[in-house]
């Protein structure tokens, strides 16, 4: 039984990281943050003001024995084989480890570091941007959607009456994968080297349209319930989008950091492989992204 107090761990403190911490720290849960880099606090910019959560981010697994009820993980999905020490380090039989991240394959993703815990995978629906002071623009309403599972109360419990709001869905699977396409088509943006602004473009609609009919094949096949019109509505999020509002996976590309292009996009082309749906859009943009990621050249 998980007290109602939680003890709660944070790690990765970037975009996401610090919007969940700042809006934890906000109502006096704030949490123990773990990180790559050291930082004496947290600075989240929102709604013209800032947010600043006490560090300081540890750097150091060996400096935790004791076992947390609740850890968010919001490291890169290609960052969680680096991150093993601190699971290790911050998770017992009865924590609950949520993942802060874009994917549909948690589960698979952290049974390898993980020999105790329960893993809660999340949609993560909110774009946040890292500053090169290491703050974070918050660029709207933080919300996530979990799995209704017997660790889903922990999470919803800590983030009640925060400003990041949480919905239960009853079919997970079709959320995240809708939310997949979402991101797969955003691995667009990466080969353009351009912001959301690109979809005005007709032609780009045109490819975006056909890439996100191929990926909705595949998301269909493994157990998404998902209507004909959701490529359509997906672009018209696109659209209605800042033209200057990029994504995660182009950050990383600007700043030369490798991408999570296997979670995000080759997991349509591997599922497509495994149900024999033929999958044209992702040969040609799953290679490329690899390439652009982990080269050689
Ligand atoms: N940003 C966004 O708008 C959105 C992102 N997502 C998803 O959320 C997840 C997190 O993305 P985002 O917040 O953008 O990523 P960031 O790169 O901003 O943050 C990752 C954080 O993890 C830290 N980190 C890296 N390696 C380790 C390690 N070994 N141990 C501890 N900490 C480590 C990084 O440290 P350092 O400071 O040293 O780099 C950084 O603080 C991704 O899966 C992304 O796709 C989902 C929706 C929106
Ligand atoms: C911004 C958002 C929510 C959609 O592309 C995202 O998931 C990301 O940047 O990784």
């Amino acid at each position: 039984m998980v007290s109602d107090n939680p003890t709660i761990a944070l790690v990765g403190p970037g975009a996401i990281g610090t919007t969940v911490a700042a809006a934890l720290h906000e109502v006096g849960r704030t949490p123990t943050l773990c990180g790559r880099s050291a930082h004496d606090h947290l600075t989240l910019r929102v709604d013209g003001t800032h947010i600043n959560v006490p560090g300081p981010v540890l750097t150091d697994p060996a400096t935790l024995t004791t076992p947390f009820d609740l850890v968010f993980v919001a490291v890169k999905t290609t960052q969680v084989a680096a991150a093993a020490p601190w699971l290790a380090a911050l998770c017992g039989a009865k924590t609950v480890v949520c993942a802060l991240q874009n994917g549909v394959e948690q589960h698979a993703l952290f049974a390898p570091y993980l020999s105790q815990g329960t893993v809660l995978p999340s949609v993560v629906w909110f774009p946040a941007q890292r500053e090169p002071d290491a703050s974070v623009w918050l660029r709207g309403q933080p919300r996530l959607t979990l799995p209704k599972t017997s660790a889903t109360s922990v999470v919803l419990a800590a983030l009640s009456d925060t400003r990041c709001t949480v919905d239960v869905a009853e079919d997970f699977t079709s959320v995240a994968w809708r939310k997949l396409l979402q991101n797969a088509v955003a691995g667009l943006m990466v080969l353009a080297g351009r912001r959301a602004g690109m979809f005005a473009r007709t032609d780009i609609t045109a490819l975006a349209l056909a890439y996100l009919r191929e990926c909705l094949d595949v998301a269909r096949a493994e157990g998404a319930t998902l209507k004909d019109d959701v490529p359509q509505a997906i672009m018209a999020g696109f659209h209605r989008s800042p033209p200057d509002l990029g994504t995660s996976i182009l950050a990383d590309r600007q700043a030369g950091q490798p991408l999570e292009w296997d979670s995000r996009n080759g997991v349509v082309q591997r599922c497509g492989r495994l149900h024999g749906i033929a999958t044209p859009i992702s040969d040609l943009v799953v290679p490329l992204l690899a390439a652009a990621s982990d080269g050689p050249g």
